[in-house]
């Protein structure tokens, strides 16, 4: 396909969503009904979908209109791109620009320049009142690619060599002894071998900080309660070089874990019914997402006031549901993937003030500043022990 004709196909894509599908949906169906479209097509149109979603709303504004085509047009004299070259009529590229077209589109500002809704605007300058222009305009473009490194298998340099014979070039990163950045062949990850044995796991670099900063020692027993996919149960097992119980209110959610262990050759339990005590509870709960929102930005329009308020209310049940699985002396690991002080410190603070034997011993945010997603973790245990 031309450059200009992936545009095309990003338009299309783009209106799908815009009528309510789902961006993974909307994808998989073009690809489906364009089987003429190579995998570097498919990447290259998949970018350009993703770009305009994390500018959903200044894309529209550049571009003097909410269609895909109005977007793909904001979007080009965004990245200051000649629209001419794109529009062009040619082949399966987009229809020449209408005079009108070409005089349309406003520069945006506030909340539109951001791109946040307008009641999200108004939470972030509450919430993280100061680091608004720098949070939003983070989460206006893509995230590195970063990789953990899984000492099971191998040691951050024996990893590196074995990627890099792959065509995988990857950089040590200072935040934490696992971490390494993707500085060329990401898109060969999933494939190459290293990945394949387990030598390496796609994780973001704040989620492997986050585990770092559980205090461990050998033989403790260790809960994720809340395991999802096994992200943090990998890495949580790699830094005990022992077992791990996984749990999940929806155990769909772990249908993958037991082979991503076995590749990992991490010890991984599953359980719906986790007994008692462990020495580390990590509860990684459900949240908004904001933090990580460069690489799902369609939640960043999809999260609403009720949605928020809700997501809250469970993470102060879950809190409040594990204090009778930690041990006498274990450590309860709060986390979130959100940039939004409700559901970080101002958690911990409720949970603190109705649990009065409790006490929080560390509590940090990882911003995007190191190039991770935005993160938060707190440390708490049992007050006198
Ligand atoms: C942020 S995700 C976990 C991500 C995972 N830890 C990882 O690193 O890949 C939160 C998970 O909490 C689960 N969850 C929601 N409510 C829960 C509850 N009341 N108890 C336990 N898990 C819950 C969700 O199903 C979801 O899989």
């Amino acid at each position: 396909m031309t450059p200009a004709a992936r545009w095309a196909a990003a338009a299309d894509i783009l209106d799908q969503i815009g009528a309510g599908e789902p961006a993974e949906k909307a994808l998989t169906t073009w690809a489906r009904k364009s089987r003429f479209a190579g995998s570097k097509d498919r990447a290259a149109i998949r970018d350009h979908v993703f770009d305009i979603l994390r500018c959903w709303r200044s894309t529209a504004a550049l571009g003097g209109g909410a269609t895909g085509r109005a977007r793909v047009l904001g979007r080009l004299r965004q990245i200051g791109e000649d629209p001419e070259t794109v529009f062009t009529g040619d082949g399966y590229a987009l229809a020449a620009l209408t005079d009108a077209e070409r005089a349309a589109g406003d520069t945006p500002d506030g909340a539109v320049a951001m791109d946040l809704s307008d009641w999200l605007f108004d939470l972030f300058n509450r919430d993280v009142p100061g680091e608004l222009d720098a949070m939003g305009e983070a989460l206006r473009h893509r995230a590195p690619v970063f990789l953990r490194v899984n000492t099971l298998r191998a040691d951050r340099s024996a990893a590196q060599n074995a990627l890099a014979a792959e065509g995988i070039g990857t950089v040590p990163h200072a935040l934490s002894e696992t971490a390494l950045e993707v500085t060329e062949g990401a898109r060969r990850i999933a494939q190459s071998e290293a990945f394949r044995s387990g030598l390496v796991e796609l994780q973001d670099l704040s989620s492997q900080a986050v585990v770092d900063a559980i205090p461990l020692e050998p033989g403790m027993s260790a809960l994720d309660y809340c395991a999802g996919g096994g992200g943090k149960t990998l890495a949580l097992a790699a830094r005990l070089k022992g077992p791990v119980v996984a749990h999940d209110a929806d155990p769909k959610r772990m249908s993958d874990l037991p082979a991503r262990a076995a590749r990992a050759g991490a010890d991984v339990t599953l359980t719906q019914k986790p007994v008692g005590p462990f020495d580390v509870v990590l509860c990684d709960v459900p949240c908004s997402g904001s933090g990580s929102w460069r690489r799902a930005p369609e939640g960043k329009w999809t999260l609403t006031l009720e949605r928020l308020d809700r997501l809250t209310e469970i993470q102060k049940e879950i809190l409040a549901e594990v204090t009778g699985l930690v041990a006498e002396g274990g450590v309860l690991v709060y986390a979130t993937c959100s940039v939004l002080s409700r559901e970080n410190e101002d958690q911990v603070e409720a949970f603190l003030a109705s649990h009065p034997d409790w006490t929080c011993q560390r509590q940090q945010r990882f911003g995007f500043e190191t190039g991770g997603d935005g993160f938060f973790v707190a440390i708490l245990t049992r007050r006198g022990m």
